[in-house]
C-alpha cells in the first residue's frame, strides 16, 4: 500500500486530546490470545508469531522485557520501528540508517499502518505498537501490551527450556494484589504522564499532575519496606511500572511537564528499586535511551516544535541499588 493513499485513512496522528482538553487513550482493537492448547485458534508454536515494537514506547517495552526474561527470543521474532513517529505514523528503517531499528522482514511494510490494513482493510483506529502478528494466519493476534505480557508469561511454556518454564510474573497467590496495583498505577502513572503531557487545558494538566505525584508518593512508601512492589518477588506490577519510571527523569519530567519532583532526587526508594529492576539479568538489553529521548522530543512537535533533545539520560542505573541500612527485607 502506498503511503499517500494510506495516510488519508485512520485518525490524525497528532490529534491527541478530546474537546475538554483531556487526553484519552483509545481501547486496543485486536484482542485474541495465543494459548498453550494445540487446538486453540492461535496455538503456541515456535517461529509462528512476530512482535512489532518501538524501543521508545513504554507499552511495547513491557512486552520486550517479558520476551527476554522468559527466554522467548528464539521463539518469537521482533521488528523495531524507527524512533521518529512522523505524519504516517511508525516507520521501518534499516539499522544502518537508524541503529537499533530494523526493516520489516516479515511483511515488507514501510509503515506500521500497512500491517494494520493487512489484518483489517477497514481498520479506522490508531496504528499503535506493540503488535503481535501471526505469520500463519497473516493477521494481528493482539495489540494490547497488558495482554501480550500475560501470553508471554505462560502460553509458550511448553516450548521453553525447564529453567524458563517455571518463571511467572503473575503468580496465583498474588494475582488479586497485582490487579489492584495495576489498576491505579495504570490510570495515574503509566497513562497519567500522558494525561499531563497531552493535556490541552491548564485545569486538566494540574489535576492529572497532582494525581500522578500522589501515586508516586504512595509507591515511594510501599518501596520503603518492600524490595519490589509486592515484597521479595518481582512481578508484572513491577514490570509495568518500570517502563514508565525509566523514562521519567529524562523525558516526562521536562517534555510532559511532570515536574513537581524528579525520581533521582525526590524518590530515593523508587530510585533504588529502578536500579534493581534495571540490573536484573537481561533487562538493560531492552533499554535504548537514544530511541526513547529522540522519539518523544522529536515526534511530538505540537509540544516541542524545535525538536531539541535534552542532554540528560536520567540517573545512572548501573550504580549499586543501595538498600536502606534498616531495611526489613
Ligand atoms: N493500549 C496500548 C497502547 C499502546 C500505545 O499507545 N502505543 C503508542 C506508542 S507509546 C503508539 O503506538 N501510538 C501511535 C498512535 O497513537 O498513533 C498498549 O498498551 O498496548
Amino acid at each position: 500500500m502506498s503511503s499517500s493513499t494510506s495516510s488519508t485513512k485512520g485518525p490524525e496522528i497528532t490529534k491527541w486530546h478530546s474537546k475538554d482538553g483531556e487526553f484519552r487513550r483509545q481501547v486496543s482493537s485486536f484482542r485474541n490470545f495465543v494459548q498453550s492448547d494445540a487446538a486453540a485458534a492461535f496455538p503456541a508454536e515456535a517461529g509462528r508469531y512476530h512482535l512489532y515494537v518501538s524501543y521508545a514506547c513504554p507499552w511495547a517495552h513491557r512486552t520486550l522485557i517479558v520476551r527476554k526474561l522468559k527466554g522467548l527470543e528464539d521463539i518469537i521474532g521482533v521488528s523495531v520501528v524507527h524512533y521518529l513517529m512522523g505524519p504516517n505514523g511508525w516507520e521501518f528503517s534499516s539499522p544502518d540508517e537508524v541503529p537499533g531499528a530494523t526493516l520489516d522482514e516479515i511483511n515488507g511494510a514501510k509503515y506500521m499502518r500497512e500491517i494494520y490494513f493487512k489484518a483489517e482493510p477497514e481498520y479506522a483506529a490508531r496504528f499503535t505498537v506493540p503488535v503481535l502478528w501471526d505469520k500463519k494466519k497473516q493477521t494481528i493476534v493482539n495489540n494490547e501490551s497488558s495482554e501480550i505480557v500475560r501470553m508471554f508469561n505462560s502460553a509458550f511454556d511448553g516450548l521453553l527450556a525447564p529453567e524458563y518454564r517455571g518463571i511467572t510474573f503473575y503468580p496465583e497467590d498474588l494475582r488479586q494484589q497485582i490487579d489492584e496495583l495495576n489498576e491505579w498505577i495504570y490510570d495515574s502513572v503509566n497513562n497519567g504522564v500522558y494525561k499531563c503531557g497531552f493535556a490541552a487545558a491548564q485545569e486538566a494538566y494540574e489535576k492529572n499532575c497532582h494525581a500522578l505525584f500522589q501515586s508516586l508518593e504512595r509507591i515511594e512508601e510501599i518501596l520503603k519496606t518492600n524490595e519490589f512492589l509486592l515484597g521479595s518477588r518481582f512481578t508484572e506490577a513491577d514490570l509495568r511500572l518500570f517502563t514508565t519510571i525509566l523514562r521519567f527523569d529524562p523525558v516526562y519530567h521536562g517534555h510532559f511537564k511532570c515536574n513537581l519532583k524528579q525520581i533521582s532526587t525526590g524518590f530515593p526508594n523508587i530510585l533504588r528499586w529502578t536500579r534493581e529492576v534495571y540490573q536484573l539479568p537481561g533487562v538493560k538489553d531492552t533499554v535504548n535511551m537514544e530511541h526513547i529521548k529522540k522519539h518523544y522530543y522529536m515526534s511530538h512537535t505540537q509540544i516541542n516544535p524545535l525538536q531539541i533533545v535534552p542532554l540528560s539520560n536520567g540517573p545512572n542505573l548501573d550504580a549499586p541499588a543501595v538498600k536502606p541500612a534498616t531495611r526489613p527485607y
